[in-house]
């Protein structure tokens, strides 16, 4: 009860109130001791009471300062948001357990806002990598770390802007890799990767800082040349990058030899007055065409942008739209030219030679498109369309067919790297219901020869099928007699080039030694492009077994070849000896 009464009174209450007692005490003593003592007592009293009163302030403002000096030293700590701030007051009483467990919750706060900010730099730091490394990839090629198409656009946008504005000449370079797709069909797509990369690396080194390179897709590199000086500076380039690629790539230590076709634009001086708008697209346009014509030139060399050469860009452009149609639209169809045995003087088979019926420009000969389906790499699908039209054809004809009667169809170097080709060849057939024994396969002895070893297993899966071969063009390439023998083909073409000088005595010289080697293989010859009785007769006397040429028949729309399948079309010969039952006859 009396501890609740002084829990109640503040310091200075009890402070005054001990002062009174104190007085009164004394005064009480005083009283007690004497009258005069009394007098004593209460200047006691008052002194007393004087002095508790001053000490009970000077306590009160000592407190009110630490308690001060707490509450700012929170408040700052507050508001500055400085944790490492202390309380510095060495004190054993109440405050001073105070101040120690402000300090105490300081240096926690403290603690945690460290951690905290490591915390969030870390993060940082991460955001800021996988920023760079997604900006970076936005721009760059991941094969060669080269800048990408994007990046190269923009350096080139930024280098138009300097040299309109300081009047300098920058140069825009296509380079294109020759021949790229043969080396990735051949090692594969990881040794073209490899390529690629090491490319790339030489490129590098050919050109300055200030320069950019850049993988534009697939085997194209755009190289930016800025500040042309000397004036050759381009050119003295190109050579460089050209000479560089005289030297072997390593690709898993095997030497890979490639060249490159070069095409380059400058700007301004290949870019109209005016014509700010697609300066860029013009640019790149520019250097693709003088490339394009670098590639016509024979490749591994470099050409500068001439204004025709727009021109031929946009005609190899529409040529391959146009194909592209003709394909979707039936635009193609096929002629038969007849094959004659001159033994029996009639006709044992024909080749199918396709044509365009272009909606403009009318009936096109092979020779008109072929090369550019061989460039867009449209080729393969337009044999496979030669192929099933044969077999629709075929199938039309059968009843009228002499027994054994076949038909050849010529096949491209880019079929000959299809590797699903005979599976696809089988497919066709069957779905026509053609035996694999009507038709000759008809493959050009440079393509044969070219890639020999890979296509010995094609050849004997097109003659397990049952299809027979002939080798087109002979005498034009330079045959291997050891490949040859592998090759189990069944009938060598003679070229038309030998026929047509079969006057003069080397070309009659080759012809016959063509049909030796072929009596000594059992292969069957048919010379090609017979076009007058003179040359029949040389052929004759040669001991050739067929002839097809214009002398008999030229290519024929399918509506006039049964006309052709029986007539007696040459007198019989007598002067060829049997060749010991050649595959080619029926
Ligand atoms: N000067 C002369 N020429 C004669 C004579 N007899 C025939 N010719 C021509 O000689 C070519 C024979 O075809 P090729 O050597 O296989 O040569 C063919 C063949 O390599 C290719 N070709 C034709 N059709 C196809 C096809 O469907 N696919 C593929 N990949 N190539 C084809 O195009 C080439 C040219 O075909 P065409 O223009 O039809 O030309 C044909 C034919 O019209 C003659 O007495 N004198």
């Amino acid at each position: 009860m009396r501890l609740r009464f002084f829990d109640r009174l503040s310091i200075r209450q009890t402070l005054l109130l001990t002062a009174a007692l104190a007085g009164v005490l004394g005064v009480v003593a005083g009283a007690l001791g004497g009258a005069g003592d009394v007098g004593a007592g209460l200047a006691a009293l008052a002194v007393g009471a004087l002095g508790a009163g001053a000490w009970v302030l000077g306590i009160e403002r000592a407190l009110a300062r630490a308690f001060e000096e707490l509450s700012q030293l929170a408040r700052r700590a507050g508001h500055d948001a400085d944790y490492t701030l202390r309380s510095e007051a060495a004190r054993r009483d109440a405050i001073g357990r105070l101040g120690a467990d402000l300090n105490d919750m300081l240096e926690r706060i403290e603690r945690r806002d460290l951690m905290l900010a490591a915390e969030v730099s870390a993060r940082t730091r991460e955001l800021e990598d996988l920023n760079a490394q997604l900006h970076h990839q936005a721009f760059h090629d991941t094969l060669t770390g080269l800048p990408n198409r994007a990046l190269f656009d923009d350096r080139l946008e930024q280098a138009v802007a300097y040299s309109r504005r300081h009047q300098r000449r920058i140069a825009v370079m296509f380079l294109d890799l020759d021949n790229f797709k043969t080396i990735n069909d051949t090692l594969g797509h990881a040794a073209g990767d490899e390529l690629l990369m090491l490319v790339a690396e030489r490129i590098c080194q050919v050109l300055r800082e200030v320069d950019t390179v850049s993988r534009f897709g697939g085997d194209e590199f755009t190289i930016l040349l800025l500040e042309l000086s000397p004036d050759d500076y381009a050119e003295h380039i190109a050579r460089r990058l050209i000479d560089n690629f005289e030297h072997p790539f390593f690709i898993q230590n095997k030497p890979v030899t490639i060249t490159t076709s070069i095409g380059i634009t400058i700007f301004p001086d290949d870019v109209p007055e005016g014509g700010m708008t697609n300066t860029l697209d013009l640019l790149k346009r520019n250097a693709d065409a003088a490339m394009y014509t670098a590639k016509d030139a024979g490749k591994n060399t470099y050409q500068f942008f001439e204004e025709h050469m727009n021109r031929a860009a946009q005609e190899h452009l529409s040529m391959q739209l146009e194909l592209r149609r003709a394909l979707q639209e039936n635009e193609l169809h096929v002629y038969y030219q007849p094959v004659v045995d001159l033994r029996q003087g009639r006709t044992i088979g024909l080749e199918a030679l396709v044509r365009w019926r272009h909606p403009e420009k009318g009936e096109l000969l092979p020779g008109a498109f072929i090369p550019f389906a061989e460039k867009f790499g449209l080729i393969a699908q337009i044999d496979q369309w030669v192929l099933a039209a044969v077999c629709r054809q075929w199938r039309d004809w059968q009843a009228q067919l002499p027994p054994g009667f076949w038909v050849a169809v010529n096949l491209s170097a880019a079929s000959l790297k299809n590797h699903g080709l005979v599976d696809e060849i089988a497919e066709v057939l069957y779905s026509h219901g053609v035996p694999a024994s009507a038709i000759v396969i008809e493959l050009t002895e440079s393509q044969l020869m070219e890639n020999a070893r890979d296509v010995l297993g094609l050849l004997q899966g097109l003659r397990e099928l049952g299809l027979r071969l002939s080798i087109d063009d002979f005498g034009t390439g330079y045959s291997s007699l050891a490949y040859l023998r592998q090759f189990h083909v069944d009938a060598l073409k003679i070229d038309r080039s030998f026929v047509h000088d079969l006057g003069s005595h080397d070309a009659a010289a080759i012809v016959s030694t063509i049909v030796a080697m072929a009596r000594n293989l059992k292969l069957r010859v048919i010379a090609e492009g017979v076009e007058t009785p003179a040359q029949l007769e040389v052929l004759r006397g040669l001991a050739c077994d067929c002839i097809q040429g214009f002398l008999y028949a030229a290519p024929l729309p399918p509506a006039a070849v049964p006309a052709q399948l029986h007539a007696v079309l040459v007198p019989p010969g007598d002067a060829a000896p049997d060749p010991g039952a050649p595959p080619l006859t029926p």
